[in-house]
């Protein structure tokens, strides 16, 4: 039996569209995190067109930018190449430079948001990471989209490198957010 991590399950991701939106606070942690989430989606067969990433500037910002995120991706585009409805909307609410312009376009399946905060010396940390989590929980529920909570509540930055699998050590949290995207992408679709 396993201890932590969820027991893996296999699915198949070939007819998903996920969104990975990422915070840009502590960038050397959110890169292997967003690295690691998608390996699994393409390992499973995710299309590399069908994985639109964007960033917004914190972990406060990822409720909004997922849910407009989403709400976009419902206004179906047929462009094919130039940036969708979805990828201009997106762009408002991050810098174009970490916008993938995906080839198709249309509702996401799933939508990974991740972000990594560590506490400091006073108590911001525990009210941006209560109003994230309880924020992505109701953008999931009012959306009915799938959002995987990416984000690492951390102490301090040892914690959060183990994590991400950052100098060889620990496990990279982000393989698992990758692949509870395509299991409740598909589960979504039945
Ligand atoms: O403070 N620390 C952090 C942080 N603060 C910024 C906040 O998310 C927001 O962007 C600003 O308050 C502006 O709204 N955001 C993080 O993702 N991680 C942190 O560790």
């Amino acid at each position: 039996m396993y201890l932590k991590g969820p027991s893996p399950q296999h699915h198949d991701g070939s007819g998903l569209r996920v969104a990975i939106v990422h915070a840009r606070w502590n960038e050397t942690i959110i890169e292997p995190l967003v690295a690691g989430a998608k390996e699994k989606l393409l390992a499973a067969g995710v299309k590399e067109s069908n994985i639109v990433v964007q960033s917004c500037p914190g972990s406060w910002e990822l409720p909004i930018a997922v849910q407009r995120l989403i709400s976009a991706s419902q206004i179906q585009s047929n462009t094919t190449g130039a940036p969708s409805a979805t990828d201009l909307l997106a762009a408002s609410t991050s810098d174009l430079t970490s916008l993938s312009t995906s080839s198709s376009s249309g509702p996401f399946d799933a939508v990974i948001a991740v972000g990594v905060l560590i506490k400091g010396e006073t108590m911001h940390f525990e009210y941006i990471a209560d109003a994230a989590v309880h924020g992505l929980m109701r953008v999931q529920l009012d959306t009915g989209i799938p959002v995987i909570l990416g984000i690492l509540t951390v102490l301090n930055e040892e914690q959060a490198k183990a994590r991400a699998g950052v100098d060889g050590k620990g496990h990279n949290h982000g393989e698992d957010w990758g692949s509870a995207a395509v299991e409740m992408g598909v589960k979504r679709q039945e």
